[in-house]
């Protein structure tokens, strides 16, 4: 992708001087401030559509020099919203070895060690993800915190293939798994509001939905990612380590936070 990083000249405070968007309204991730949430009786459960991948599927794993991400199967969407939104990728935000602190979206400022996104787009209106992804109803994310305790099984089906994609742009193909996994076991409880993407370009075209509780990885399983990936290409003189790959929280402004759940 384009030149933008997390930090030093190119990073997250000179993103607006390239990229407009960035210093404008509906930005993301965001704190959800227990004040400002605001139960909606209207917000259904998240309902998933095929989600659990056959291992005889051959799924896209890469290093973007931004994130690890996966390239994820069309037949895979979320259903329960009002149009149809099909699932492009999924990839994380994650901390540091020294601090297993790198969500993108916070809990009463409280940051989790990591944030899975699976983003889709809304199949019933746009052909493809590039048309869908500067429309305001263009994209839906799902938001999954991650916080370090238990072992991930599920994380095993990305982290055991980690080591062939370390530096910017490398590839490999990974079997399917089911992809729910990653997921929490209540799809019921989610925070939802109206933002952006939290990277360049940050168009403000994304349905959040970040659920309430966390997944964790084991502490292994966090320093594995935290310390596998560069964001530099192979031949690179100088290696750059790829952590710390997350961004700040933005100004609510006069957003409402909707949440599913009381209390
Ligand atoms: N946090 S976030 O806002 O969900 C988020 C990221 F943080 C993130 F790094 C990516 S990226 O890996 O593509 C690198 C920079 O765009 C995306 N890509 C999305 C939106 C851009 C176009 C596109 C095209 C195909 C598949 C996915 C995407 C992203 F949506
Ligand atoms: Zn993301």
């Amino acid at each position: 992708g384009a030149k933008w990083t997390y930090d030093g000249p190119q990073g997250q405070d000179h993103w607006s001087e390239r990229y407009p968007y960035c210093g404008g309204a509906l930005q993301s991730p965001i704190d959800f401030e227990s004040d400002l949430l605001r139960f909606d009786p209207t917000l259904r459960p998240i309902e998933v559509q095929n989600y659990k991948l056959s291992p005889n599927e051959q799924l896209t794993l890469g290093n973007n020099g931004h994130s690890v991400q996966l390239s994820l199967s069309p037949m895979m969407s979320i259903s329960s919203l009002h149009n149809r939104y099909t699932a492009a990728q999924l990839h994380f935000h994650w901390g540091s070895a020294s601090r297993p602190a790198g969500s993108e979206h916070t809990v009463n400022n409280k940051q989790y060690a990591a944030e899975l996104h699976v983003v889709h787009y809304n199949s019933d209106k746009y052909p493809n993800i590039s048309t869908a992804v500067d429309k305001s109803d263009g994209l839906a994310v799902l938001g999954v915190l991650v916080e370090v305790g238990m072992f991930n099984p599920a994380f095993e089906h990305i982290l055991k293939f980690i080591n062939g994609i370390k530096y910017r742009d490398q590839k490999v193909k990974v079997p399917g798994f089911n992809i729910r996994a990653l997921l929490p076991t209540r799809l019921d409880e989610y925070y939802r509001y109206d933002g952006s993407l939290t990277t360049p370009p940050c168009y403000p075209s994304v349905l959040w939905t970040v659920f309430r509780n966390p997944i964790t990885i084991s502490r292994k399983q966090f320093l594995t990612l935290a310390t596998a990936l560069y964001s530099s290409n192979a031949q690179d003189s100088a290696p750059m380590p790829l952590n710390n790959n997350y961004r700040k929280t933005q100004p609510v402004d006069s957003r409402l936070i909707l949440v599913s759940f009381k209390e």
